[in-house]
């Protein structure tokens, strides 16, 4: 670990010029007294990036917590995090707001597409609500990777599930985010949905250098990530480079006696 850096306007965070967000010593706790849990307990991480990054581990291990508090959707209780070379602890909720508009990208479960709008429209949503212009060149090149050249007058109702989610990932792609989250993205789609769409975010970080960290519970969605995280009890027990289903699979069997969904 580097030193950590007490300026805000650093030129990075701790984990220097190649980790796209870093987490020290972060502690997450819910409740008081005798119902108090500690989700995160002194979890030191660094996002490489430019990467895939997969968070796995058994059920109730913290994996969501770690996602919202490195995404700035949820406060940590001790502890400091940086998105690229800006400490989001501390900042105020308005600050908070507009980097989290300005620099991050989200994909959950939920497609949250408006209905009323065709897919390019709930692609440029969020930049049109900011007043940024998209770049256009960039948008056909996103709307390319994700294969929704011929979809983008339909409305979501008009598209498949896997379809919507793909709309989805190039909304949180469109504004050209320093990091995008997803937790269980593929988690509502049938598998050649969830596949196509494991492609497009490999694709992205591929030839888009975006990165990406995904929180799951499927060893195959996994492998598709440069680098999975395992969490157990709050902390980061195991890592490994270039996973495989199978390599996955077998690391989570060695959670002993613990549900692993
Ligand atoms: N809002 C909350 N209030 C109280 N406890 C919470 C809250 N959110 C999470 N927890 C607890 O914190 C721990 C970690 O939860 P978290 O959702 O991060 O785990 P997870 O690994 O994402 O689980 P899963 O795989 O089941 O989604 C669990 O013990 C959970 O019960």
């Amino acid at each position: 670990m580097t030193t950590v850096s007490t300026a805000v306007e650093a030129p990075h965070g701790p984990g220097g010029p190649h980790a796209a967000a870093s987490a020290r010593q972060v502690t997450k706790a819910y409740g008081a007294g005798e119902t108090r849990v500690i989700a995160l307990d002194a979890v030191d991480v660094d996002i490489a990036l430019g990467r895939f990054t997969a968070i796995m581990g058994p059920s109730g291990s913290g994996k969501s917590t770690l996602m919202h508090c490195l995404a700035g959707l949820d406060t940590v209780s001790d502890g400091r995090i940086w998105i690229g070379a800006t400490e989001i602890t501390g900042l105020k909720d308005r600050e908070l707001t507009r980097l989290r508009r300005d620099k991050i990208g989200f994909v959950f479960q939920a497609f949250n597409l408006l209905p009323t709008l065709n897919a390019l429209e709930n692609i440029t949503l969020p930049m049109d609500i900011a007043g940024r212009k998209p770049d256009r060149s960039w948008l056909d090149q996103v709307v390319e990777t994700v294969g929704l050249a011929d979809r983008l007058s339909h409305r979501p109702a008009q598209l498949s599930g896997g379809q919507q989610q793909r709309v989805a990932v190039a909304r949180a792609l469109a504004s050209r985010p320093e990091i995008i989250f997803g937790d269980e993205p593929t988690g509502n789609l049938d598998s050649r949905s969830g596949a196509e769409l494991l492609t497009f975010l490999r694709r992205s970080v591929d030839e888009l250098q975006q990165t990406i960290v995904m929180v799951t519970h499927d060893p195959v969605a996994a492998s598709y990530a440069d680098r999975v995280l395992f969490l157990a009890d709050g902390r980061i027990v195991d890592e490994m480079a270039a996973p495989t289903a199978d390599s996955v699979l077998d690391r989570m069997g060695r959670f002993d006696g613990k549900r692993t969904s």
